[in-house]
């Protein structure tokens, strides 16, 4: 089967006249994992978010093997998880994973631990990491092909890192994915390929220490 390919291009945003994202492209193949890196403030966030549709751009292509996507959250192509916790408190973690896991990954999913630890209870009953690795297993098993992670490294302890390096690999034999986090050396190990953020366009790194030379990182 031809892999699906993810590509978005032209993408250009501004916030009240200040140019963030110029004429960006990024593009993910079914079956690989771009790591996107770049300085605070760059657009890394936006630019997540105008490929998934939350985040209107002044222009913006983003397509599946050359069919235009509008509002990706809405049709489940692709799937998003934000920087910051995005469950709602209150929930039933049980109800609330049923809704998001994709019913071919149900088996998968529910024997993970983390999930069989907390589905009897409810979101605000979790601690922040505990939430963010059910939050990470729920985009991971959800029925996108595609999977848009914004710093899934952050907030995790060591062991923790390990185990989600581990996931995202499995994901990868199904779907593309584009993760970004500031663990630049986590985010090298797992990735396939390498694209800095920089001066609102895109680079291809084909070597790490290229990340020196545009002032990324002091040492690599
Ligand atoms: N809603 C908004 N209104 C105005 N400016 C915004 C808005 N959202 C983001 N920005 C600005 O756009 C720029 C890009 O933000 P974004 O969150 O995409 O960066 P980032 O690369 O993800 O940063 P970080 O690595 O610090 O998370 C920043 O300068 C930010 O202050």
């Amino acid at each position: 089967m031809v892999p699906l390919s993810l590509k978005a291009d032209s993408i250009t945003l501004e916030f009240k006249g200040r140019k963030i994202l110029q004429d960006v492209h990024i593009d993910c193949q079914q079956g690989e994992i771009v790591g996107l890196l770049g300085r605070n403030g760059c657009g890394k966030s936006s630019l997540l978010k105008i490929i998934f549709g939350t985040l209107k751009p002044i222009y913006k292509y983003v397509g599946i093997n050359g069919e235009v996507l509008q509002d990706n959250f809405s049709d489940r192509r692709i799937a998003y998880l934000p920087q910051h916790n995005y469950l709602p408190k209150g929930l039933k973690v049980d109800e609330v994973a049923r809704l998001m896991v994709g019913q071919n990954q149900w088996g998968n999913f529910e024997r993970q631990p983390g999930y069989t630890d907390y589905k009897n209870k409810r979101t605000d009953q979790l601690s922040g990491g505990e939430l963010r690795r059910l939050e990470m297993l729920m985009v991971l098993y959800s029925p996108a092909d595609f999977l848009l992670l914004d710093e899934p490294f952050t907030h995790i302890s060591p062991v923790m890192t390990d185990w989600f390096k581990e996931q995202l690999l499995e994901a990868r034999k199904t779907k593309g994915i584009i993760v970004t986090d500031h663990q630049y050396l986590n985010i090298i190990d797992v990735s396939d390929r390498i694209v800095l953020l920089n001066n609102g366009v895109t680079k291809p790194i084909v070597d790490p220490k290229e990340l020196m030379q545009y002032g990324y990182v002091k040492n690599i």
